[in-house]
């Protein structure tokens, strides 16, 4: 492998899918490159315009898409997300692991669109848990909590009828366990990276 590939993270809202990324950045802080995505949706305390995502509007937004500058996009929740043809391309340019977190519509563009990708699917250990990780986070209100609660299910559901759109799946049971999965899966990735370095 010359080139690392790109590293997709699908998974319910809450499941892990931003801690175990930074955990693994954390241990390999020059190999990962974030890909920065745009998003309609308002700042969150503490969030940065260009650091944590680009923050548009669903105008901006949707004449881009329309003139084929995002290779993937997706409506969740009402709000516009998307990664730029631009994002991915400024991270191949740097030899690193570009992470992508986005929703299954969005593995399903990257399948589609044929980029090297490892795509891993990252599971609760339950519904339950889920639920107290999102309630525990407490960045939500209960109407978004039920939310995506609801488009949960509807992920978890993907990943029984559509288990070809993903390379691999883990269990986010023990946070450090599933990190180390994940390392495992990107291992090859990661040697490519050190090799560019
Ligand atoms: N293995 C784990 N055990 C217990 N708690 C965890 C574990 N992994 C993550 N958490 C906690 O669960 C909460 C949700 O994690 P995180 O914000 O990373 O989820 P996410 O999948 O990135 O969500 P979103 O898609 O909404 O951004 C956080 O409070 C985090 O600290």
């Amino acid at each position: 492998m010359s080139h690392p590939r790109i590293f997709v993270v699908c998974g319910p809202s809450g499941v892990g899918k931003g801690t175990i990324i930074a955990r693994l950045v954390h241990r390999f802080p020059h190999l990962f490159a974030h890909s920065v995505s745009h998003t309609t949706r308002p700042p969150r305390a503490g969030e940065r315009d260009g650091v944590d995502y680009h923050f548009t509007t669903v105008e901006e937004m949707q004449r881009q898409v329309a003139a084929g500058k995002f290779v993937e996009h997706a409506i969740v929740h009402g709000n516009w997300y998307g990664t730029s043809l631009a994002a991915l391309e400024q991270v191949r340019r740097s030899g690193r692991i570009g992470v992508l977190d986005i929703d299954v519509q969005g593995a399903r563009s990257v399948r589609a669109a044929n980029l090297p990708a490892l795509v891993v699917f990252i599971a609760p250990p339950s519904v339950e848990e889920l639920e107290r990780r999102l309630r525990g986070r407490g960045t939500e209100d209960e109407a978004a909590v039920r939310k995506r609660l609801q488009t949960a299910a509807a992920e978890m559901e993907a990943l029984r009828s559509e288990p070809h759109l993903f390379d691999a799946v883990v269990i986010n049971e023990d946070l450090e366990e599933a990190v180390t999965q994940v390392q495992r899966l990107l291992q090859e990735d990661i040697e490519a990276a050190q090799r560019l370095s």
